[in-house]
């Protein structure tokens, strides 16, 4: 357990109404932010009032709920404001791999945030006086080859498909990484930016490192209400509206993306369930069109039937089969033996959550982890057993476009 220096405990919280506080990324004083922002309402965050590396393990999400507990538990909450966000808040990023370090939770010492209709500032005790060090271009970005190449990946797809055939599983997202590195140190609140601008109705994210812009909502509670936005089934943007139009249909009438999102309802159907009182889900897929990409896309929506904070529902749902597979064990197994990386904060849960268990937590996709001059990204899609190793790549490819345009502008 680890609370910042200088911070004295209880931590002294304060939430006070702002004025429209414009756009919320151009607050950041410096680099290394925490943010979470969609269609320009959200909450950013710097400094570290607390601060902790969770460890791995099957108990990882208990911990955090502990650790969770004892911080807010301890803060003495001045909230002016009460809304779900306000009072103290930790931002999170957990490991797809249960077994992998690199999770954490951080209590920024700052948050700035407008949701719903209001703006607030919360500080924890006294704010250092802060100068604004300038956003930096990274300069030029040159690629290199993470793990594997696109060849090897290809091969790797194949073999899924073909244990998928022969009937060990029914579905395998397998994910890839590529290396940037650009001529100067990577200021993430630049890639936030052009993400935010860009991805408006993404999840624009970024915790200790870990940046991206999300179209995956894995969960939002606000009070009992609960709600999930599942995507699964994914075809590139086409060359103009009638290409783009005629995909999308061909999308909605594939009966191997409507399997791989079925698979995927399932698996949240499943997971909700026995913590809701009741629980919504689509009969039929939309169309969600992104810059990038369309996906098929479920909203779901539920009502919690007892006190189960975001982070439970967080720790009851990943990984859902949009990430990991079908089913979950198996998938988890041929995953770490065929893509040969760790994925870090890669499709793991990332977000918020406040002292009152609400929070938004989406799924760490479109992402990068950030160091220095040097960012890994991620991209993946789900395989089946008469996928093609040829368009997986092409839709891996225009997956990492969105990491590649936060680095490149
Ligand atoms: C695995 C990724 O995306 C997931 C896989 C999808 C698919 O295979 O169709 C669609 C959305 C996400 O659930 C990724 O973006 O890296």
């Amino acid at each position: 357990m680890s609370v910042a220096l200088g911070t004295t405990r209880p931590l002294p919280v304060r939430t006070t109404p702002v004025g429209d506080p414009g756009d919320l990324l151009a607050a950041l004083p410096r680099t290394a932010p925490y943010a979470w922002i969609r269609n320009g309402e959200g909450l950013v965050g710097w400094g570290e009032a607390a601060r902790v590396d969770v460890p791995p393990g099957p108990g990882r999400f208990g911990w955090a709920r502990e650790w969770l507990a004892t911080v807010f538990g301890e803060s003495h909450v001045d909230d002016a404001v009460r809304v779900p966000g306000s009072g103290p808040v930790a931002f999170g990023s957990f490991t797809f791999d249960a077994d992998a370090h690199g999770s954490v939770l951080v209590v920024p010492q700052a948050v700035l945030a407008r949701r719903g209709g209001h703006a607030w500032l919360t500080t924890i005790g006294d704010l250092p006086l802060e100068t604004f060090s300038p956003v930096r271009d990274p300069g030029r970005i040159s690629y290199g080859d993470g793990s594997l190449s696109a060849p090897a990946w290809e091969h790797v797809v194949a073999r899924a498909a073909r244990r998928i055939r022969d009937g060990e599983l029914e579905k395998v997202v397998l994910a890839r990484d590529l290396v940037a590195t650009a001529e100067r140190p990577i200021d993430v609140r630049l890639l936030l930016t052009r993400l935010a601008r860009r991805y408006p109705e993404c999840y624009t994210f970024s915790v200790a490192g870990l940046v991206g812009a999300t179209p995956e909502l894995l969960i939002r509670r606000t009070g009992q209400e609960i709600e999930s936005l599942v995507l699964a089934g994914t075809t590139p943007r086409g060359t103009g509206a009638a290409d783009d139009l005629a995909r999308g249909a061909a999308l909605l009438a594939s009966p191997k993306d409507r399997y791989e999102h079925e698979c995927a309802i399932a698996s949240v159907r499943q997971t909700l369930a026995p913590l809701c009182s009741s629980l919504e889900t689509p009969d039929e897929p939309e169309l969600l069109m992104l810059p990038n990409v369309q996906h098929l896309a479920s909203h779901v929506t539920g009502r919690l039937a007892d006190g189960a904070s975001v982070l439970d529902v967080v720790a009851a749902m990943h990984p859902t089969a949009a990430v990991g597979g079908t089913p979950t064990h198996t998938a988890i197994e041929v995953i770490r033996e065929l893509e040969g990386m760790d994925r870090a904060g890669y499709a793991g849960p990332v977000g918020w959550i406040d002292a009152h268990g609400d929070g938004e937590w989406g799924i760490a996709l479109r992402s990068g982890l950030v160091q220095g001059r040097r960012a890994r990204l991620f991209a993946g899609g789900g395989i089946m057993g008469d996928s093609d190793p040829a368009a997986e790549l092409a839709e891996a490819q225009a997956k990492f476009r969105v990491m590649q345009y936060a680095l490149e502008g």
